[in-house]
Protein backbone atom coordinates (compact mmCIF):
# COMPACT_ATOMS: atom_id res chain seq x y z
CA UNK A 1 0.00 0.00 0.00
CA UNK A 2 2.62 2.34 0.84
CA UNK A 3 4.05 2.35 -2.80
CA UNK A 4 0.93 4.70 -3.43
CA UNK A 5 2.87 7.73 -1.96
CA UNK A 6 5.20 7.32 -5.15
CA UNK A 7 2.56 7.38 -7.63
CA UNK A 8 1.89 11.37 -7.71
CA UNK A 9 5.75 11.93 -7.14
CA UNK A 10 5.80 14.98 -9.20
CA UNK A 11 3.75 16.87 -6.88
CA UNK A 12 5.67 15.83 -3.90
CA UNK A 13 8.54 17.25 -5.48
CA UNK A 14 6.94 20.32 -6.28
CA UNK A 15 5.73 20.94 -2.81
CA UNK A 16 8.89 19.84 -1.30
CA UNK A 17 10.94 22.38 -3.50
CA UNK A 18 8.68 24.82 -2.56
CA UNK A 19 9.32 24.06 1.01
CA UNK A 20 12.81 24.47 0.77
CA UNK A 21 12.74 27.64 -1.32
CA UNK A 22 10.33 29.06 1.03
CA UNK A 23 13.17 28.29 4.21
CA UNK A 24 15.72 29.83 2.04
CA UNK A 25 13.35 33.25 1.22
CA UNK A 26 12.60 33.10 5.28
CA UNK A 27 16.04 33.07 5.90
CA UNK A 28 17.30 35.46 3.52
CA UNK A 29 14.27 37.91 5.28
CA UNK A 30 15.89 37.33 8.55
CA UNK A 31 19.53 38.12 7.58
CA UNK A 32 18.07 41.36 5.60
CA UNK A 33 16.35 41.81 9.38
CA UNK A 34 19.33 41.30 10.96
CA UNK A 35 21.25 43.94 8.52
CA UNK A 36 18.16 46.77 9.01
CA UNK A 37 18.84 46.89 12.95
CA UNK A 38 22.44 46.99 12.63
CA UNK A 39 22.35 49.91 10.07
CA UNK A 40 19.76 51.81 12.18
CA UNK A 41 22.61 52.29 14.81
CA UNK A 42 25.10 53.81 12.51
CA UNK A 43 24.47 57.72 11.81
CA UNK A 44 22.36 58.32 8.57
CA UNK A 45 21.33 54.56 8.46
CA UNK A 46 22.78 54.14 5.20
CA UNK A 47 21.18 51.44 2.98
CA UNK A 48 18.09 51.13 5.81
CA UNK A 49 15.63 52.12 3.11
CA UNK A 50 16.75 49.73 -0.01
CA UNK A 51 16.97 47.09 2.22
CA UNK A 52 13.39 47.45 3.92
CA UNK A 53 12.35 47.32 0.13
CA UNK A 54 13.59 43.79 -0.03
CA UNK A 55 12.59 42.79 2.74
CA UNK A 56 9.03 43.59 1.26
CA UNK A 57 9.67 42.20 -2.07
CA UNK A 58 11.07 38.66 -0.82
CA UNK A 59 7.86 38.78 1.90
CA UNK A 60 5.90 38.53 -1.90
CA UNK A 61 7.70 35.91 -3.39
CA UNK A 62 7.53 33.99 0.07
CA UNK A 63 3.90 34.59 -0.30
CA UNK A 64 3.73 33.43 -3.72
CA UNK A 65 5.84 30.27 -3.07
CA UNK A 66 4.09 29.37 0.49
CA UNK A 67 0.91 29.44 -2.07
CA UNK A 68 2.36 27.25 -4.15
CA UNK A 69 3.49 24.95 -1.50
CA UNK A 70 -0.08 25.11 0.36
CA UNK A 71 -1.74 24.49 -3.62
CA UNK A 72 0.84 21.42 -4.22
CA UNK A 73 0.32 19.52 -1.22
CA UNK A 74 -3.37 20.18 -0.96
CA UNK A 75 -3.37 18.38 -4.13
CA UNK A 76 -0.57 15.66 -3.36
CA UNK A 77 -2.62 14.77 -0.29
CA UNK A 78 -5.90 14.86 -2.36
CA UNK A 79 -4.63 12.34 -5.05
CA UNK A 80 -2.81 10.22 -2.48
CA UNK A 81 -5.89 9.66 -0.43
CA UNK A 82 -7.87 8.85 -3.13
CA UNK A 83 -5.48 6.59 -4.42
CA UNK A 84 -4.90 4.56 -1.39
CA UNK A 85 -8.55 4.24 -0.68
CA UNK A 86 -8.91 3.36 -4.54
CA UNK A 87 -6.06 0.74 -4.36
CA UNK A 88 -7.33 -0.83 -0.96
CA UNK A 89 -10.65 -1.33 -2.55
CA UNK A 90 -9.51 -2.90 -5.53
CA UNK A 91 -7.36 -5.30 -3.50
CA UNK A 92 -10.10 -6.01 -1.20
CA UNK A 93 -12.03 -6.95 -4.66
CA UNK A 94 -8.95 -9.09 -5.27
CA UNK A 95 -9.16 -11.79 -2.14
CA UNK A 96 -10.51 -15.18 -2.97
CA UNK A 97 -13.86 -15.43 -1.94
CA UNK A 98 -13.80 -17.30 0.79
CA UNK A 99 -11.00 -15.89 2.72
CA UNK A 100 -12.67 -12.55 2.34
CA UNK A 101 -16.06 -14.13 4.32
CA UNK A 102 -13.61 -15.55 6.55
CA UNK A 103 -13.13 -11.49 8.05
CA UNK A 104 -15.57 -9.32 9.58
CA UNK A 105 -17.00 -6.70 6.82
CA UNK A 106 -16.11 -4.30 10.02
CA UNK A 107 -12.54 -4.99 10.02
CA UNK A 108 -12.69 -3.50 5.86
CA UNK A 109 -14.61 -1.02 6.89
CA UNK A 110 -12.30 0.26 9.76
CA UNK A 111 -9.72 -0.32 7.48
CA UNK A 112 -11.15 2.11 5.01
CA UNK A 113 -12.33 5.08 7.40
CA UNK A 114 -10.70 5.07 11.08
CA UNK A 115 -7.00 3.50 10.03
CA UNK A 116 -6.84 5.46 6.25
CA UNK A 117 -7.88 8.48 7.43
CA UNK A 118 -4.92 8.12 10.38
CA UNK A 119 -2.50 7.19 8.00
CA UNK A 120 -3.35 10.76 6.02
CA UNK A 121 -3.02 12.48 8.95
CA UNK A 122 -0.60 10.73 11.08
CA UNK A 123 1.20 9.89 7.17
CA UNK A 124 1.12 12.66 4.80
CA UNK A 125 0.50 15.18 7.06
CA UNK A 126 3.54 14.28 9.39
CA UNK A 127 5.85 13.83 6.63
CA UNK A 128 5.08 17.15 5.00
CA UNK A 129 5.49 18.92 8.97
CA UNK A 130 8.77 16.98 9.32
CA UNK A 131 10.25 17.50 5.76
CA UNK A 132 9.32 21.14 6.23
CA UNK A 133 11.22 21.53 8.99
CA UNK A 134 14.22 19.55 8.04
CA UNK A 135 14.58 22.37 5.44
CA UNK A 136 14.23 25.45 7.67
CA UNK A 137 16.57 23.85 10.24
CA UNK A 138 19.61 23.04 7.53
CA UNK A 139 19.02 27.17 6.13
CA UNK A 140 19.19 28.21 9.67
CA UNK A 141 21.87 25.85 10.84
CA UNK A 142 23.86 27.60 7.69
CA UNK A 143 22.91 30.90 8.47
CA UNK A 144 23.72 31.00 12.28
CA UNK A 145 26.85 28.88 11.37
CA UNK A 146 28.06 31.55 9.36
CA UNK A 147 27.30 33.90 12.05
CA UNK A 148 29.30 32.33 14.93
CA UNK A 149 30.45 28.28 14.99
CA UNK A 150 30.53 28.66 18.93
CA UNK A 151 26.51 29.79 19.36
CA UNK A 152 25.76 27.52 17.02
CA UNK A 153 27.65 24.90 18.78
CA UNK A 154 25.78 25.76 22.06
CA UNK A 155 22.17 25.53 20.69
CA UNK A 156 22.60 22.29 18.90
CA UNK A 157 24.08 21.20 22.75
CA UNK A 158 20.88 22.58 24.25
CA UNK A 159 18.65 21.57 21.36
CA UNK A 160 19.37 17.56 21.51
CA UNK A 161 19.26 17.47 25.07
CA UNK A 162 15.89 19.12 25.00
CA UNK A 163 14.64 16.63 22.11
CA UNK A 164 16.16 13.35 23.79
CA UNK A 165 14.22 14.65 26.84
CA UNK A 166 11.14 15.27 25.30
CA UNK A 167 11.38 12.05 23.21
CA UNK A 168 11.38 10.01 26.18
CA UNK A 169 8.78 11.75 27.48
CA UNK A 170 6.67 11.31 24.93
CA UNK A 171 7.14 7.41 24.92
CA UNK A 172 4.01 6.48 26.42
CA UNK A 173 1.70 8.30 24.59
CA UNK A 174 2.85 6.15 21.40
CA UNK A 175 2.16 2.71 23.54
CA UNK A 176 -1.41 4.47 24.32
CA UNK A 177 -2.03 5.24 20.71
CA UNK A 178 -1.35 1.70 19.38
CA UNK A 179 -3.90 0.51 22.03
CA UNK A 180 -6.50 3.14 21.01
CA UNK A 181 -6.54 1.55 17.58
CA UNK A 182 -6.45 -2.18 18.39
CA UNK A 183 -10.24 -0.87 20.93
CA UNK A 184 -11.50 1.27 17.89
CA UNK A 185 -11.22 -2.08 15.54
CA UNK A 186 -12.89 -4.37 18.07
CA UNK A 187 -15.18 -1.29 18.80
CA UNK A 188 -16.45 -1.09 15.20
CA UNK A 189 -16.95 -5.13 14.66
CA UNK A 190 -18.76 -4.82 17.93
CA UNK A 191 -21.34 -2.20 16.46
CA UNK A 192 -21.49 -3.73 13.66
CA UNK A 193 -22.48 -7.31 14.90
CA UNK A 194 -24.91 -5.42 17.16
CA UNK A 195 -26.46 -3.59 14.11
CA UNK A 196 -26.54 -6.87 12.51
CA UNK A 197 -28.51 -8.64 15.13
CA UNK A 198 -31.06 -5.60 15.54
CA UNK A 199 -33.83 -8.14 14.95
CA UNK A 200 -32.45 -10.60 17.23
CA UNK A 201 -31.83 -8.35 19.89
CA UNK A 202 -35.50 -6.65 19.56
CA UNK A 203 -37.49 -10.31 19.95
CA UNK A 204 -35.45 -11.55 22.40
CA UNK A 205 -35.24 -8.58 24.61
CA UNK A 206 -31.54 -8.44 24.82
CA UNK A 207 -31.33 -4.86 24.60
CA UNK A 208 -30.31 -4.79 28.61
CA UNK A 209 -27.18 -7.06 28.31
CA UNK A 210 -26.41 -4.99 24.85
CA UNK A 211 -26.00 -1.54 26.31
CA UNK A 212 -24.39 -3.10 29.65
CA UNK A 213 -21.64 -4.31 26.99
CA UNK A 214 -21.81 -1.28 24.85
CA UNK A 215 -21.21 1.19 27.79
CA UNK A 216 -18.15 -0.99 28.92
CA UNK A 217 -16.65 -0.82 25.28
CA UNK A 218 -17.45 2.64 25.04
CA UNK A 219 -15.93 3.43 28.61
CA UNK A 220 -12.86 1.26 27.33
CA UNK A 221 -12.32 3.42 24.45
CA UNK A 222 -13.09 6.84 25.96
CA UNK A 223 -10.63 6.05 29.02
CA UNK A 224 -7.94 5.15 26.86
CA UNK A 225 -8.76 8.93 24.91
CA UNK A 226 -8.89 10.46 27.81
CA UNK A 227 -5.73 8.88 29.18
CA UNK A 228 -3.80 10.23 25.97
CA UNK A 229 -5.41 13.75 26.27
CA UNK A 230 -3.83 14.07 30.27
CA UNK A 231 -0.66 12.69 29.28
CA UNK A 232 0.09 14.54 26.44
CA UNK A 233 -1.26 17.74 27.99
CA UNK A 234 1.20 16.93 30.68
CA UNK A 235 3.62 16.28 28.52
CA UNK A 236 3.22 19.44 26.67
CA UNK A 237 3.67 21.45 29.28
CA UNK A 238 6.68 19.80 30.24
CA UNK A 239 8.10 20.35 26.76
CA UNK A 240 7.10 24.07 27.30
CA UNK A 241 9.01 24.35 30.03
CA UNK A 242 12.39 22.87 29.11
CA UNK A 243 11.52 24.96 25.53
CA UNK A 244 11.37 27.62 27.94
CA UNK A 245 14.44 26.78 29.72
CA UNK A 246 16.43 26.40 26.14
CA UNK A 247 15.31 30.02 24.85
CA UNK A 248 16.60 31.39 28.22
CA UNK A 249 20.11 29.65 27.95
CA UNK A 250 20.30 30.80 23.86
CA UNK A 251 19.47 34.07 25.04
CA UNK A 252 22.25 34.52 27.55
CA UNK A 253 24.72 32.65 25.16
CA UNK A 254 23.83 35.67 22.56
CA UNK A 255 23.84 38.59 25.05
CA UNK A 256 27.18 37.07 26.53
CA UNK A 257 28.43 37.13 22.73
CA UNK A 258 26.79 40.31 21.96
CA UNK A 259 28.48 42.62 25.41
CA UNK A 260 32.20 40.67 24.47
CA UNK A 261 31.75 42.33 21.28
CA UNK A 262 31.64 38.84 18.90
CA UNK A 263 27.88 39.56 18.21
CA UNK A 264 26.08 42.50 17.17
CA UNK A 265 23.13 43.47 18.21
CA UNK A 266 21.09 42.43 14.49
CA UNK A 267 22.87 39.44 15.47
CA UNK A 268 21.03 38.19 18.28
CA UNK A 269 17.60 38.97 16.36
CA UNK A 270 18.94 37.03 13.77
CA UNK A 271 19.61 34.08 15.75
CA UNK A 272 16.53 34.43 17.84
CA UNK A 273 14.81 34.24 14.93
CA UNK A 274 16.77 31.50 13.63
CA UNK A 275 16.61 29.09 16.74
CA UNK A 276 13.52 27.95 16.79
CA UNK A 277 13.86 26.38 12.83
CA UNK A 278 16.70 24.63 14.92
CA UNK A 279 14.66 23.51 17.61
CA UNK A 280 11.83 22.35 15.18
CA UNK A 281 12.75 18.87 13.95
CA UNK A 282 13.89 17.88 17.58
CA UNK A 283 11.25 18.80 19.45
CA UNK A 284 9.03 17.96 16.40
CA UNK A 285 10.45 14.53 15.92
CA UNK A 286 9.13 13.47 19.74
CA UNK A 287 5.86 13.72 17.95
CA UNK A 288 5.66 13.24 14.61
CA UNK A 289 8.29 9.78 14.70
CA UNK A 290 5.51 7.79 16.39
CA UNK A 291 3.16 8.72 14.36
CA UNK A 292 5.11 7.88 11.45
CA UNK A 293 6.24 4.66 12.77
CA UNK A 294 2.46 4.11 13.72
CA UNK A 295 1.15 4.62 10.30
CA UNK A 296 3.94 2.36 8.79
CA UNK A 297 3.23 0.05 11.08
CA UNK A 298 -0.71 0.40 10.21
CA UNK A 299 0.56 -0.10 6.33
CA UNK A 300 1.36 -3.48 7.32
CA UNK A 301 -1.81 -4.08 8.90
CA UNK A 302 -3.24 -3.35 6.05
CA UNK A 303 -1.54 -4.97 3.50
CA UNK A 304 -1.62 -8.17 5.63
CA UNK A 305 -5.81 -8.16 5.66
CA UNK A 306 -5.47 -7.77 1.66
CA UNK A 307 -3.35 -10.68 1.01
CA UNK A 308 -4.40 -14.40 0.25
CA UNK A 309 -3.31 -17.17 2.06
CA UNK A 310 -3.46 -19.17 -1.22
CA UNK A 311 -2.51 -17.57 -4.30
CA UNK A 312 -2.08 -19.49 -7.24
CA UNK A 313 -0.77 -18.47 -10.92
CA UNK A 314 -3.45 -17.91 -12.67
CA UNK A 315 -2.19 -18.22 -16.38
CA UNK A 316 -5.35 -20.35 -17.97
CA UNK A 317 -7.96 -18.73 -19.27
CA UNK A 318 -11.73 -21.29 -19.98
CA UNK A 319 -12.92 -20.09 -22.81
CA UNK A 320 -16.26 -22.08 -22.47
CA UNK A 321 -16.98 -25.08 -20.61
CA UNK A 322 -17.27 -27.81 -23.36
CA UNK A 323 -16.51 -31.46 -21.83
CA UNK A 324 -16.54 -32.36 -18.26
CA UNK A 325 -15.24 -31.67 -14.92
CA UNK A 326 -13.25 -34.25 -13.20
CA UNK A 327 -12.47 -34.52 -9.54
CA UNK A 328 -9.47 -36.64 -9.37
CA UNK A 329 -8.60 -37.58 -5.21
CA UNK A 330 -9.93 -34.48 -3.59
CA UNK A 331 -9.48 -33.78 0.09
CA UNK A 332 -10.15 -30.73 1.83
CA UNK A 333 -9.91 -30.29 5.53
CA UNK A 334 -11.57 -27.10 7.84
CA UNK A 335 -8.26 -26.97 10.09
CA UNK A 336 -8.71 -30.68 11.50
CA UNK A 337 -11.92 -31.38 10.33
CA UNK A 338 -11.56 -33.75 7.20
CA UNK A 339 -14.87 -32.92 5.06
CA UNK A 340 -13.90 -34.76 1.91
CA UNK A 341 -11.16 -37.29 1.24
CA UNK A 342 -9.90 -38.91 -2.02
CA UNK A 343 -13.16 -37.96 -3.88
CA UNK A 344 -13.01 -39.30 -7.56
CA UNK A 345 -15.95 -37.81 -9.72
CA UNK A 346 -16.76 -36.52 -13.12
CA UNK A 347 -19.17 -34.43 -14.29
CA UNK A 348 -20.26 -34.01 -17.68
CA UNK A 349 -21.52 -31.02 -19.91
CA UNK A 350 -25.30 -30.98 -20.51
CA UNK A 351 -26.14 -32.65 -17.35
CA UNK A 352 -28.26 -32.64 -14.57
CA UNK A 353 -27.17 -33.76 -11.14
CA UNK A 354 -29.04 -33.37 -8.26
CA UNK A 355 -26.73 -32.83 -4.56
CA UNK A 356 -28.19 -34.82 -1.42
CA UNK A 357 -26.67 -35.73 1.53
CA UNK A 358 -27.38 -34.97 5.60
CA UNK A 359 -26.69 -31.45 6.93
CA UNK A 360 -22.84 -30.94 7.47
CA UNK A 361 -22.12 -33.72 5.47
CA UNK A 362 -20.03 -31.29 3.03
CA UNK A 363 -22.47 -30.82 0.28
CA UNK A 364 -21.40 -26.35 0.46
CA UNK A 365 -18.00 -27.12 0.94
CA UNK A 366 -18.01 -29.57 -2.44
CA UNK A 367 -20.13 -26.40 -4.51
CA UNK A 368 -17.06 -24.01 -3.18
CA UNK A 369 -14.45 -25.96 -4.28
CA UNK A 370 -16.64 -26.34 -7.48
CA UNK A 371 -16.97 -22.40 -7.54
CA UNK A 372 -13.37 -21.75 -6.89
CA UNK A 373 -13.77 -20.24 -3.20
CA UNK A 374 -10.72 -22.12 -2.47
CA UNK A 375 -8.90 -25.10 -4.12
CA UNK A 376 -7.96 -28.58 -2.49
CA UNK A 377 -5.42 -29.59 -0.21
CA UNK A 378 -5.10 -32.77 -1.75
CA UNK A 379 -5.74 -33.37 -5.53
CA UNK A 380 -7.23 -32.02 -8.89
CA UNK A 381 -10.45 -30.68 -9.92
CA UNK A 382 -9.87 -30.83 -13.94
CA UNK A 383 -11.98 -28.62 -15.86
CA UNK A 384 -11.75 -29.43 -19.83
CA UNK A 385 -8.34 -31.04 -18.99
CA UNK A 386 -7.24 -27.60 -17.01
CA UNK A 387 -6.16 -27.65 -13.81
CA UNK A 388 -9.12 -25.43 -12.10
CA UNK A 389 -6.38 -23.69 -9.95
CA UNK A 390 -4.37 -22.68 -12.36
CA UNK A 391 -7.93 -21.19 -14.66
CA UNK A 392 -8.13 -17.36 -13.75
CA UNK A 393 -10.64 -16.70 -12.05
CA UNK A 394 -12.12 -13.85 -14.39
CA UNK A 395 -12.89 -16.49 -17.42
CA UNK A 396 -14.05 -19.37 -15.03
CA UNK A 397 -17.06 -17.13 -13.31
CA UNK A 398 -18.30 -16.30 -16.96
CA UNK A 399 -18.53 -19.94 -17.50
CA UNK A 400 -20.35 -20.87 -13.93
CA UNK A 401 -23.74 -18.91 -12.34
CA UNK A 402 -24.56 -19.13 -8.81
CA UNK A 403 -27.81 -19.05 -7.03
CA UNK A 404 -26.50 -19.65 -3.31
CA UNK A 405 -28.86 -19.20 -0.31
CA UNK A 406 -28.57 -15.44 0.41
CA UNK A 407 -29.29 -13.45 -2.01
CA UNK A 408 -27.80 -9.53 -2.12
CA UNK A 409 -29.95 -6.95 -3.78
CA UNK A 410 -28.65 -3.58 -4.36
CA UNK A 411 -30.52 -0.39 -3.97
CA UNK A 412 -31.05 0.03 -7.42
CA UNK A 413 -34.21 -0.93 -10.03
CA UNK A 414 -35.34 -4.41 -10.49
CA UNK A 415 -34.31 -3.95 -14.28
CA UNK A 416 -30.31 -3.70 -13.01
CA UNK A 417 -31.06 -6.09 -10.37
CA UNK A 418 -31.29 -8.72 -12.62
CA UNK A 419 -29.21 -7.44 -15.49
CA UNK A 420 -26.57 -5.94 -12.96
CA UNK A 421 -25.89 -3.16 -15.59
CA UNK A 422 -24.70 -5.72 -18.34
CA UNK A 423 -26.31 -5.09 -21.65
CA UNK A 424 -29.31 -7.48 -22.01
CA UNK A 425 -31.83 -6.91 -25.40
CA UNK A 426 -35.44 -6.93 -23.80
CA UNK A 427 -36.27 -10.28 -25.27
CA UNK A 428 -33.49 -11.90 -23.39
CA UNK A 429 -35.25 -10.04 -20.17
CA UNK A 430 -38.62 -11.13 -20.96
CA UNK A 431 -38.02 -14.35 -21.38
CA UNK A 432 -35.67 -14.96 -18.30
CA UNK A 433 -37.92 -12.93 -16.25
CA UNK A 434 -40.77 -15.75 -17.45
CA UNK A 435 -38.29 -18.72 -16.43
CA UNK A 436 -37.78 -18.17 -13.22
CA UNK A 437 -41.37 -17.23 -12.60
CA UNK A 438 -41.11 -13.69 -11.64
CA UNK A 439 -44.38 -12.55 -14.63
CA UNK A 440 -46.64 -12.12 -12.44
CA UNK A 441 -44.50 -10.59 -9.61
CA UNK A 442 -43.18 -7.70 -12.34
CA UNK A 443 -46.87 -6.96 -13.68
CA UNK A 444 -48.20 -6.63 -10.31
CA UNK A 445 -45.43 -3.57 -10.04
CA UNK A 446 -46.82 -0.02 -10.37
CA UNK A 447 -43.76 0.96 -12.05
CA UNK A 448 -42.70 -2.57 -13.60
CA UNK A 449 -38.82 -3.26 -13.96
CA UNK A 450 -38.32 0.05 -12.61
CA UNK A 451 -39.47 -0.41 -9.72
CA UNK A 452 -36.62 0.14 -7.13
CA UNK A 453 -35.48 -2.38 -4.69
CA UNK A 454 -34.88 -1.08 -1.46
CA UNK A 455 -32.21 -1.67 1.35
CA UNK A 456 -30.90 -5.14 0.27
CA UNK A 457 -34.62 -5.93 -0.79
CA UNK A 458 -36.57 -4.86 1.72
CA UNK A 459 -39.66 -4.33 0.30
CA UNK A 460 -39.68 -7.33 -1.81
CA UNK A 461 -40.14 -11.39 -0.49
CA UNK A 462 -37.27 -14.06 -0.27
CA UNK A 463 -38.90 -16.09 -2.55
CA UNK A 464 -39.10 -13.30 -4.88
CA UNK A 465 -35.28 -12.70 -4.16
CA UNK A 466 -34.73 -16.09 -5.25
CA UNK A 467 -36.95 -15.70 -8.21
CA UNK A 468 -34.34 -12.63 -9.24
CA UNK A 469 -31.39 -14.61 -8.42
CA UNK A 470 -32.32 -17.41 -10.55
CA UNK A 471 -32.82 -15.39 -13.46
CA UNK A 472 -29.83 -13.07 -12.62
CA UNK A 473 -28.23 -16.43 -13.33
CA UNK A 474 -29.94 -17.42 -16.76
CA UNK A 475 -29.10 -14.06 -17.98
CA UNK A 476 -25.61 -14.82 -17.87
CA UNK A 477 -25.82 -17.15 -20.17
CA UNK A 478 -23.30 -19.38 -18.39
CA UNK A 479 -22.27 -22.94 -18.80
CA UNK A 480 -22.41 -24.79 -15.57
CA UNK A 481 -25.16 -23.43 -12.93
CA UNK A 482 -24.77 -24.24 -9.29
CA UNK A 483 -27.67 -23.68 -7.47
CA UNK A 484 -27.37 -24.24 -3.29
CA UNK A 485 -30.89 -24.52 -2.34
CA UNK A 486 -32.25 -22.18 -4.21
CA UNK A 487 -35.61 -23.23 -4.24
CA UNK A 488 -36.06 -23.46 -0.26
CA UNK A 489 -38.27 -20.62 0.06
CA UNK A 490 -40.78 -20.79 -3.40
CA UNK A 491 -44.31 -22.69 -3.27
CA UNK A 492 -44.10 -26.08 -4.46
CA UNK A 493 -45.87 -25.25 -7.98
CA UNK A 494 -43.34 -22.31 -8.34
CA UNK A 495 -39.99 -24.32 -7.62
CA UNK A 496 -41.07 -27.09 -9.39
CA UNK A 497 -41.79 -25.08 -12.65
CA UNK A 498 -38.59 -23.30 -12.23
CA UNK A 499 -36.70 -26.20 -11.79
CA UNK A 500 -38.45 -27.74 -14.65
CA UNK A 501 -37.63 -25.08 -16.93
CA UNK A 502 -33.94 -25.57 -15.95
CA UNK A 503 -33.88 -28.59 -16.69
CA UNK A 504 -34.50 -28.60 -19.97
CA UNK A 505 -32.45 -26.31 -21.05
CA UNK A 506 -30.02 -28.91 -22.85
CA UNK A 507 -26.60 -27.74 -22.82
CA UNK A 508 -26.43 -26.47 -19.31
CA UNK A 509 -24.43 -28.19 -16.62
CA UNK A 510 -26.82 -27.72 -13.37
CA UNK A 511 -25.34 -28.67 -9.84
CA UNK A 512 -28.36 -28.78 -7.35
CA UNK A 513 -27.85 -28.94 -4.10
CA UNK A 514 -31.54 -29.08 -2.54
CA UNK A 515 -33.54 -30.78 0.45
CA UNK A 516 -36.69 -30.89 -1.71
CA UNK A 517 -37.00 -33.34 -4.05
CA UNK A 518 -39.81 -33.04 -6.45
CA UNK A 519 -41.13 -36.03 -7.81
CA UNK A 520 -42.21 -34.32 -11.05
CA UNK A 521 -38.66 -33.13 -11.74
CA UNK A 522 -37.10 -36.29 -10.34
CA UNK A 523 -36.33 -38.14 -13.19
CA UNK A 524 -34.86 -35.08 -15.32
CA UNK A 525 -31.49 -35.27 -13.01
CA UNK A 526 -29.18 -37.48 -15.12
CA UNK A 527 -27.22 -38.62 -11.85
CA UNK A 528 -27.52 -37.91 -7.91
CA UNK A 529 -25.01 -37.76 -5.82
CA UNK A 530 -24.39 -38.59 -2.11
CA UNK A 531 -21.94 -36.62 -0.28
CA UNK A 532 -21.78 -38.17 2.81
CA UNK A 533 -18.99 -39.25 5.23
CA UNK A 534 -15.96 -37.93 3.28
CA UNK A 535 -16.90 -39.20 0.14
CA UNK A 536 -19.02 -38.20 -3.05
CA UNK A 537 -20.99 -41.01 -4.63
CA UNK A 538 -22.79 -40.92 -7.70
CA UNK A 539 -25.94 -43.19 -7.87
CA UNK A 540 -27.12 -42.71 -11.19
CA UNK A 541 -26.66 -41.43 -14.09
N1 LIG B 1 -15.72 -22.09 7.13
C1 LIG B 1 -15.71 -23.21 7.86
N2 LIG B 1 -14.81 -23.35 8.84
C2 LIG B 1 -14.76 -24.47 9.59
N3 LIG B 1 -15.60 -25.52 9.41
C3 LIG B 1 -16.51 -25.43 8.44
C4 LIG B 1 -16.62 -24.27 7.62
N4 LIG B 1 -17.63 -24.48 6.75
C5 LIG B 1 -18.12 -25.70 7.01
N5 LIG B 1 -17.46 -26.28 8.03
C6 LIG B 1 -17.68 -27.61 8.57
O1 LIG B 1 -17.51 -28.52 7.49
C7 LIG B 1 -18.48 -29.56 7.55
C8 LIG B 1 -19.24 -29.63 6.23
O2 LIG B 1 -19.96 -28.40 6.09
P1 LIG B 1 -20.83 -28.07 4.78
O3 LIG B 1 -21.35 -26.70 4.95
O4 LIG B 1 -20.02 -28.37 3.58
O5 LIG B 1 -22.00 -29.15 4.92
P2 LIG B 1 -23.39 -29.21 4.17
O6 LIG B 1 -23.55 -30.62 3.75
O7 LIG B 1 -23.49 -28.18 3.11
O8 LIG B 1 -24.38 -28.84 5.36
P3 LIG B 1 -25.88 -28.19 5.30
O9 LIG B 1 -26.73 -29.14 4.54
O10 LIG B 1 -26.24 -28.14 6.75
O11 LIG B 1 -25.75 -26.84 4.67
C9 LIG B 1 -19.35 -29.27 8.77
O12 LIG B 1 -18.87 -30.04 9.84
C10 LIG B 1 -19.10 -27.82 9.05
O13 LIG B 1 -19.22 -27.53 10.43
Amino acid sequence: MNKIYRKSLPLLILALSAGLFSSIISGYISLLMRDMIDLSFLPGQPGFLQKGIRIILFSGLLLVVQSILALAKGVYRRKTNLNLKTEYLRRVFGKNINEFNQESNAKYVSHMTNDLNTVDMDFIDSIFELSLSLMAFLVSLVIIGGLSLEVLLVIIGVTVLTGLLSNAMARPVKTMFSERSALYEKYTEYLNEVLHAFRIIRVNNLYGKIRDNFEERSRLLQDKSYKIEKTSTYIFAAQNFTINLTVLGVLGVSVYYAITGKLSFGGIILILTNFQNLMGPFHQASELFPKIVSAKGLFKILDRSLENAEENVEDQVLPAFTQSITLDGVSYAYGENRVLEGVNLTLEKGKKYLIVGPSGGGKSTLLKLLRKYFSPQEGTIWVDGLDLRRITKESYFQVISNVEQSVFMFDDSLRSNLTLHRTIGEEDLQSAIAEAGLQDFVEKLPQGLDTVIEDNGRNISGGEKSRIAIARALLNQSQILILDEAFQSLDYVTARDIEGTILRIPSLTVLNVSHIIIPENKDRYDGLLHVDNKTVTLRRG
